[in-house]
């Protein structure tokens, strides 16, 4: 269990503070979400002990920043967005020098964590000659190196296509039995079925934090799903759609509404992503 007391972090000469009183991230996949600038990354920063609070401070199971830092770093595998890879190295040299540095000498880690992200047939190409994606797989294969007991990935997602997204979030629940592994992205309804919990964050500060059917519980608000016709679709409020898909003569609108939006649409259950929109909106307003 991490655990988070009084962290205060000031960026940008002050115009930023991250400020988390208390926290607990406990072990699964904590999936972070929040606005462009809400603190996200500076959250996984702090997490990863690549920057350090002004204030406060963050215990690792019974170590602390301030005291244990090599150890609880030794137990910390990180994927900042933007990593900036060796780019003259080749894919394996490069990963045989990072598992080196992390005390795993000998090529059974490195060619263990080539086979996880299916790498092998990159072994000899130097970074620089490689596609988005495949440098994206060697981040988070370097971040698994040793097996970590806290995994901490800045939208692990970026570049990957489909089906390695979907290989991605599968290997990450199965690693989080027993290991914190927390995540920040964009796109919250592709962690559904996996995400232990939710954390949002707006200006520097967590909003939610709790179990994925309380986010999508007690919202202000609700989903209303329908189809209509184009005439009465031009008729709908366009500020709370949520989705519009073409049917052969009508279009089927899903939208957000404190009250039913007429005899078309029937209430519908909330997704993760539905549930960031209706708690935005609202903090929004007040
Ligand atoms: N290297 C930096 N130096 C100074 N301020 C920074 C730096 N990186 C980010 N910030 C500032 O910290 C604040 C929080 O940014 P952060 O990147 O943590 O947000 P985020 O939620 O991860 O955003 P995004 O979703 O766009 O990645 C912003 O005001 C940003 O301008």
């Amino acid at each position: 269990m991490i655990e988070l007391s009084g962290v205060r972090w000031e960026r940008r000469a002050g115009a930023f503070t991250l400020d988390v009183p208390r926290l607990l991230l406990r072990e699964g996949i904590t999936v972070m979400a929040g606005a462009n600038g809400s603190g996200k990354s500076s959250l996984l920063q702090l997490l990863a002990t690549a920057e350090f609070p002004d204030k406060g401070g963050i215990r690792y199971g019974i170590m602390s920043g301030d005291r244990d830092l090599a150890a609880i770093r030794a137990s910390i595998g990180y994927v900042p967005t933007g990593l900036e890879l060796y780019e003259d190295m080749r894919m394996e040299r490069l990963l045989r020098y990072l598992s080196e540095l992390k005390g795993e000498a000998g090529r059974a880690e490195t060619d263990r964590v080539i086979g996880l992200f299916q790498l092998e047939p990159y072994r000899r190409r130097a970074i620089k000659t490689l596609p988005q994606g495949i440098r994206q797989r060697i981040a988070l294969a370097q971040s698994v190196i040793g097996s970590p007991d806290y995994l901490f990935l800045d939208e692990p997602l970026n570049a990957l296509d489909s089906l390695e997204r979907l290989r991605l979030i599968r290997f990450l629940a199965s690693y989080a039995r027993g290991r914190a592994v927390v995540v920040s992205t964009h796109e919250l309804n592709e962690w559904e079925a996996w995400a232990s919990r939710i954390l949002w964050l707006a200006d520097g500060k967590p909003q939610f934090h709790g179990t994925p059917q309380a986010w999508t519980s007690s919202l202000p608000g609700s989903v209303w799903g329908g189809s209509v016709s184009p005439e009465r679709y031009r008729e709908l409020p366009g500020g709370n759609l949520l989705q519009v898909r073409p049917e052969l003569d009508c279009l089927s609108v899903r939208l957000l509404a404190p009250d039913c939006p007429g005899p078309e649409f029937s209430v519908q259950e909330p997704t993760l992503e539905d549930a960031y929109f209706l708690r935005s909106r609202a903090r929004l307003r007040n």
